[in-house]
């Protein structure tokens, strides 16, 4: 079966492929695409489901003269794979390898870049009208999921499309399936009679529904779509997960992205990590406030099952709201819920928030609403790279007023900071990684939490059962305090655990857990001062972060101690490892510690 795929090295060779090899050759994708998952994890559902639509594309239209968009990327492996790259495949989203999803600078067969849902529609129809104004000719093609039909940019992409005469040809990849079950009323309505009227209403041809694993009949749909002279839909019906059984059987997720495993003796193994993740811990103490206070609401665009929150959407269906890739509308929604006095936690990746900032700035913080954001993914994510890397998410909230921006340094900062969160009066942030709980360390285990700052009013239980301590201080913790020290390690979210390590053997360094981004807690970084020398970490951008926060504070106090930044640079940080990238970043203990000699003017490290 690999030989037929081993032919293959562009898309001129499936084009040359007579009919009868083409079954051969989607089972040879499909075997490909399973192994490489296997080895390296990936999006293996979504790139199962699409075999035949990529084959059956690569059929009819010629890349790179025309231009196949796939929204997102994430359904793309066999385009990967026929498009030149099958022998780099095993490097699939490791660091310098093949790219988690589709990138001209990797292959001029890939259109353009993407990696978030819903920008296929807009940007096919840019980039046709881009070439056909410089006389260029060639079809485009913007691939969707329905999933995508769920967020609004999609709509705005249709809209225009529908009213303009550019041939844009929208290839519908419909599996009732986002990353979870697709939900709302465009989905239901796919499946429909009304699918036909509701496309040819917004002014396009609508040709299907196709049996989306039928070669021929999309091969046929995809012909007359070429031949069209105005806007089109291609409606697909296609099986996420098909071809592997336990992607198939997963109603849940039908194997969307999966970690590396081994499919033995017809079972799935998978190594499964010993510890909670920050998502499913966060998700722990948002299931106690759900049972405490029955004003607590959940919101989630559309990512139930990378947040954790699948278990708390059985146990609350009414009060955990799956909203579809909807960004916008899920900030909007939480503003409004929060306006009629519900206390909306609103748990979106931070690579996704970008997406509706407007929303925050003007939805929500403009009126002061208190929406709780958790934004998790914040800093590195590894695998799924520049495209979703949690690197701005402080530097571009920390400017709106009345924003507070909570980082929990361990699990245990969860439940006391959401407590604080849930009780203010006003909107505020909680930025947690993507991975593992770490441990406490021994030192902080039993120590009574040494505090600076103004002490928060106390919760008041709602629901009859005792609230978790809001923090006792809304201020910076010192992790380590030592006085007349000549530098301090002032830190965000879990780095303060590197930073303790760094400074166990340095008797004259402290280190301060600044636990907000925003508002500053002064007084504690006025200190830090004192010694004349304060290295600031962090994993997000060092433009406009906590570490920029803080020479403006040493600015407007008129100091000027020696302040060494770290954080993550100036670039768009390409797929890897995230253990790997933070050493390399120097945001690890010995990076900490080497910083902080180096500042000191001392070489050993
Ligand atoms: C703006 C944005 N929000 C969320 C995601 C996460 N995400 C990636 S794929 C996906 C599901 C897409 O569903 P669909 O378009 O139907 O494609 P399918 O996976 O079913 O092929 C989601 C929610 C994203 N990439 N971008
Ligand atoms: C393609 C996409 O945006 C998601 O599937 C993403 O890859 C999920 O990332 P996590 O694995 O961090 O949930
Ligand atoms: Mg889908």
């Amino acid at each position: 079966m690999a030989d037929v795929l081993s032919g293959v090295a562009s898309p001129a060779d499936v084009r040359a492929l007579p009919e009868a090899a083409l079954p051969g050759l989607c089972e040879a994708l499909r075997e490909a695409i399973i192994t490489t998952c296997g080895r390296v994890g990936g999006h293996l559902g979504a790139s199962l489901g699409a075999v035949e639509l990529v084959v059956a594309l690569h059929r009819v239209f010629h890349t790179p003269q025309d231009a196949l968009l796939f929204d997102v990327g994430h359904q793309a492996y066999a385009h990967k794979l026929l498009t030149g790259r099958r022998d780099r495949m095993h490097t699939l989203r490791q660091a310098g390898g093949i790219a988690p999803f589709l990138d001209p600078r990797e292959s001029h067969h890939d259109a353009l870049a993407a990696g978030h849902a819903c920008t296929a529609i807009s940007a096919a129809l840019g980039l046709l009208a881009g070439r056909r104004q410089l006389g260029h000719p060639g079809h485009v093609v913007a691939v969707v999921g329905d999933g995508a039909l769920t967020g609004g940019l999609s709509f705005e992409g249709l809209n225009n499309a529908g009213g303009s005469p550019l041939p844009l040809v929208v290839v519908l990849n419909d599996n009732q399936m986002s990353i979870s079950a697709n939900v709302g009323a465009i989905p239901a309505l796919l499946r429909t009679r009304n699918a036909r009227a509701f496309f040819e209403s917004l002014g396009f041809t609508y040709l299907g529904p196709v049996d989306g694993h039928d070669l021929g009949a999309l091969t046929r749909a995809l012909r007359e779509a070429k031949a069209s002279s105005c806007p089109v839909v291609v409606h697909a019906l296609t099986k996420k997960g098909r071809g592997f059984p336990p992607a198939e059987a997963d109603e849940q997720t039908r194997g969307h992205a999966m970690g590396p495993y081994e499919w033995r003796d017809g079972k799935l193994v998978r190594s499964r990590g010993g510890r909670p993740t920050f998502s499913e811990a966060f998700a722990q103490v948002l299931g106690e406030a759900l049972e405490r206070d029955p004003r607590v609401v959940a919101v989630t665009p559309a990512m139930l099952e990378g947040s954790a929150l699948t278990g708390l959407k059985a146990r609350f269906p009414d009060r955990v709201h799956d909203v579809g890739i909807a960004e916008q509308h899920a900030v909007t929604f939480c503003a409004g819920l929060a306006a009629a006095g519900a206390k909306p936690v609103c748990v979106i990746y931070s690579t996704f928030l970008q997406r509706a900032y407007d929303q925050v700035v003007h939805d929500v913080c403009l009126p002061g609403l208190p929406v709780v954001f958790a934004v998790d993914r914040a800093g590195l994510v590894g695998a799924d790279g520049a495209t979703h890397q949690g690197a701005y998410d402080v530097s571009f909230l920390r400017p709106l007023p009345g924003l507070t921006q909570w980082a929990p340094m361990v699990g245990e900062d969860l439940a006391p900071m959401l407590a604080t969160a849930l009780q203010a009066s006003g909107p505020s942030v909680l930025r947690f990684p993507r991975g593992t709980l770490p441990d406490l360390p021994p030192e902080l285990a039993h120590a009574e939490p040494e505090v600076t700052g103004p002490s928060a009013p106390a919760v008041t239980p709602a629901h009859g059962q005792p609230a978790p301590d809001a923090l006792a201080v809304s201020g910076a913790r010192w992790l380590k305090r030592v006085p007349g020290s000549r530098l301090t390690l002032v830190t965000l979210g879990p780095l303060g655990l590197s930073a303790l390590e760094a400074a166990r053997n340095e008797p004259d360094w402290s280190v301060l857990d600044a636990r907000r981004a925003w508002p500053l807690d002064e007084a504690a970084l006025l200190e830090a001062a004192a010694g004349g020398h304060v290295v600031v970490a962090e994993e997000g951008t060092v433009r406009g972060g906590l570490g920029s926060a803080v020479l403006e504070l040493y600015a407007a106090a008129g100091i000027a101690p020696r302040v060494k930044l770290l954080g993550m640079p100036d670039v768009f940080l390409p797929h890897g490892d995230a253990r790997v990238q933070r050493t390399q970043l120097g945001l690890d203990a010995a990076g900490l510690r080497h910083a902080g000699h180096a500042l000191l003017g001392e070489e050993r490290r």
